[in-house]
Order: C-alpha cells, then structure tokens, then sequence
C-alpha cells in the first residue's frame, strides 16, 4: 500500500514535470537545449509507472511488456535530452521507436524460452548498463565538455549511481528470488520507489538551473560582444581589461586603434551590406593576426582597438605593422561583382599603460597618433611617441 502510494505521488511528480518541460521549451524558440526530449523521458517513465499500478502484481502480459518498454526507453531519452543540451544534435523518435521495437520482441523472445524472472533481470541488467554508462559518461563531462558544470555534473553522477547500485541489487534479488523479489509491499521496493522519487523531486530543478545558467551566459555573451563582427564590444573590452589587470602578475597593455580608410566611399559605392562584409573580414584579419590573450574590440563604426598584452615597444610595432599589411592585401570575399574590394586602414598606437582605469586616456593617445597617421596619408601606423623611439 505505501509503496503504491509513493508510486502514485511519482507518476504526479513525472507529469507535472513532463508538462514544465514542455512549457520550457516552448519559450525557447530555435534552442531547445534538450528541453522537449527530457519531457517526453518524464511522460515515458510517468506512463510506465501508471502501468505498474493498474498492472498489479509482477506477472506477464501485454501491460507489462509495454511497461518494460517504456521503463528502458525513459532513461535513454534523458541520455538523448542530454546530448542535445550539450549541442550534439541528435534524433529522437526514430531511436526510440527502434529501440521500443527491438526490446519488445526481445521480451516476447527471452519471457518464452527463459521465463518471468529472466524478463525482470534482463530489465534491471540493461538499466544497470545504461546508469553505469551515464555515470561514466557524466564524469567524462566533467573533465572535457562540461568542465565549467562542475559541481552540477558531479551531483548528477552520483545521483545517477545511485540508481545503478539499485538496479544492480534488484538484478541480483530476481535472479536469487525470481519475481517474488518484485513483491511490492517488500522494504526493497519501498527503498527503491522512495529514491525514484527523491530523483524525480532533485533531478528536473536541476535541469532548469542548467538552462537556466546557459541562458543568462549566453546574455552575458550577447552583451558583452558585438553581432557583426562578434568581437568585443567596449563593455567586453572594459570587462575584459579589468580582469586582466586583477591580476598580480598583469603585464602592461598597449592600445592600437584600427581606423578603416575611407570606409565612407565603400559603403556609398558598393552600398551598406558591402560594407559590413568589409567590417566582418577586417575584423577576422585582426583575430588571425593577433596574439591568443590579446583583446579585440569593434568600438563603432569602422573603428577597432586592439589590446596587446605580454610585449614590448618592438613587439607592438611590429604587430601593428602586420594587421596593417594583412589588412591591405584581404579581399572581402563572397561578393558577385569581378573585381575584389580592397581596403586600407590607419593604425594608431598608444604608449604603454597598466591600468583599465588608464583606458580612455591611452585611446586619446593612439587616437591622437591615429590622427596624425589620416593628415599623413592613410594606410600607415603611427605611434604616440615615435619621435622618441
Ligand atoms: N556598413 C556599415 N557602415 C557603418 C557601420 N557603422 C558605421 N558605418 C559607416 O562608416 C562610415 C565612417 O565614415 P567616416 O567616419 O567619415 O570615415 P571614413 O570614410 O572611413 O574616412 P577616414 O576614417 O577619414 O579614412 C560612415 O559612412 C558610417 O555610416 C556599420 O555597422 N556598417
């Protein structure tokens, strides 16, 4: 009776999260993150323990086929859900169908040559095999595709042992007991219908933090970088600037200000989305020819600033007067017309400084040389204190 009663609050638990799920994912348009499969894992595991109650004892039948099929597929659905939260797109229905299929013939096939109990084991034996398999592969996340999951990766481990080691000691109990063991009203049964639904309560809050967290990093993202070019935007800049010089051990940063010459007249020539093709290339350009750990960000307009860390005078020179002779030679590709468009740029470059506070004076400075370098004639690099150099 109480394990019925626990068992009853599960499939409510399994439903009412199947339905949240749901309504989750409907809000996330394009993105789902696995939203809608974890759902339909609660409505199978739901519809599976409703058989198990209007079933009644442990016996075979067509109820109880269909109830094993769905006990196997819930959890491999949840293994889909997670694949796609972690970006690996993956289908759904047709490997469950294909699953749900095999593993009905192969009960009819093991119940008529082997009996009840071996049916019962074989359930429990392949759940055992699946949970180890999620174990380990969640502790595998932990180290490479989730690394910064992880606490949350190490609680789902455990939690997804947990149900392992039950599975594993029901497999043991059918084979030493036969079915008897499934007997509802025995301690193991309430122990295990009481853990289930500890997962059921734990587990879907889980989920909803996790897409939760994945959200607001990627608003996090949104705001800090700019859409075009996805380089950092001056908020980035500054974050960024700031985290670096926290640093104790914080080398002093130089500030190169990328102006693209006459930007105006390309995009009166060729038009506006000629343009921002122009902007998309000049700003890979910078990325390919900047150090790993230098900052790069859009301003505005047709105005970049580089930051580079970890050099000396010579060293900021010399990658100035790279992004400029790279930039010179890119052709923006992926336009219709013959003839490739080039571009220049003007590249001023500030004094050394160690502060982000610093920041706004040191962009004068190479806004200032910047200056210098369009009265001078465009595609050149002009350095604030080059007279000293
Ligand atoms: N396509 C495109 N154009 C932009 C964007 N933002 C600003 N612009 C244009 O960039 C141009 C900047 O022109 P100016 O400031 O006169 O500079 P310039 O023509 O490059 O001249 P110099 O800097 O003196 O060589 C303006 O025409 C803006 O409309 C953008 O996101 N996309």
């Amino acid at each position: 009776m109480t394990t019925s009663v626990i068992l009853g609050m599960l499939c409510a638990h399994l439903l009412c999260f199947c339905v949240m799920f749901l309504l989750i994912s409907t809000r996330l348009n394009g993105k789902k993150m696995g939203m809608e499969v974890f759902g339909l894992g609660n409505l199978l595991l739901g519809l599976a323990y409703i058989l198990q109650l209007l079933d009644g004892p442990p016996d075979w039948g067509f109820m109880s086929v269909v109830n094993h099929t769905l006990t196997l597929c819930a959890p491999v659905a949840y293994l889909l859900g997670a694949m796609r939260f972690f970006d690996r797109p993956t289908p759904v229905l047709r490997p469950l169908l294909a699953l749900a299929a095999g593993y009905s013939v192969l009960q009819v096939l093991v119940q008529l040559t082997l009996g009840d109990a071996a049916r019962h084991a074989l359930l429990a034996g392949l759940c055992v095999l699946l949970f180890l398999g999620m174990t380990v592969a969640v502790l595998y996340g932990r180290r490479s595709f989730a690394k910064d999951l992880h606490v949350e990766m190490t609680v789902f481990a455990v939690l997804i042992a947990g149900i392992c080691i039950l599975n594993a000691a029901k497999f043991a109990m059918i084979l030493n007991g036969g079915v008897a063991a499934l007997d509802m009203s025995s301690g193991f049964q309430k122990v295990f219908y009481i853990y289930m639904s500890f997962l059921a309560t734990v587990l879907p809050p889980c989920a909803v933090w996790l897409v939760l967290r994945r959200l607001t990093d990627e608003l996090r993202t949104l705001a800090a970088h700019d859409p075009l070019t996805r380089l950092l935007n001056r908020r980035g800049l500054m974050d960024a600037l700031d985290a670096h010089f926290r640093s104790r051990t914080a080398a002093p940063a130089y500030l190169l200000i990328v102006d693209i010459d006459h930007f105006k007249s390309i995009n009166d020539t060729h038009g506006h989305n000629v343009g921002d093709l122009v902007l998309s290339r000049v700003a890979d350009v910078l990325k390919a020819n900047s150090r790993q750990g230098d900052l790069i960000c859009r301003l505005g307009g047709e105005e970049f600033v580089v930051i580079a860390l970890d050099t000396d005078r010579a060293g900021v020179l010399q990658l100035a007067e790279r992004m400029r002779s790279a930039i010179e030679q890119s052709e923006v590709p992926g336009t219709a017309m013959k003839q490739p468009i080039l571009c220049t740029a003007t590249i001023g470059v500030s004094d050394e400084f160690t502060s982000a506070h610093a920041f706004d004076e040191f962009l004068q400075q190479a806004d200032a040389a910047l200056y210098r370098g369009k009265a001078a004639g465009r595609n050149r690099v002009e350095w604030e204190l080059a007279q000293e150099v």
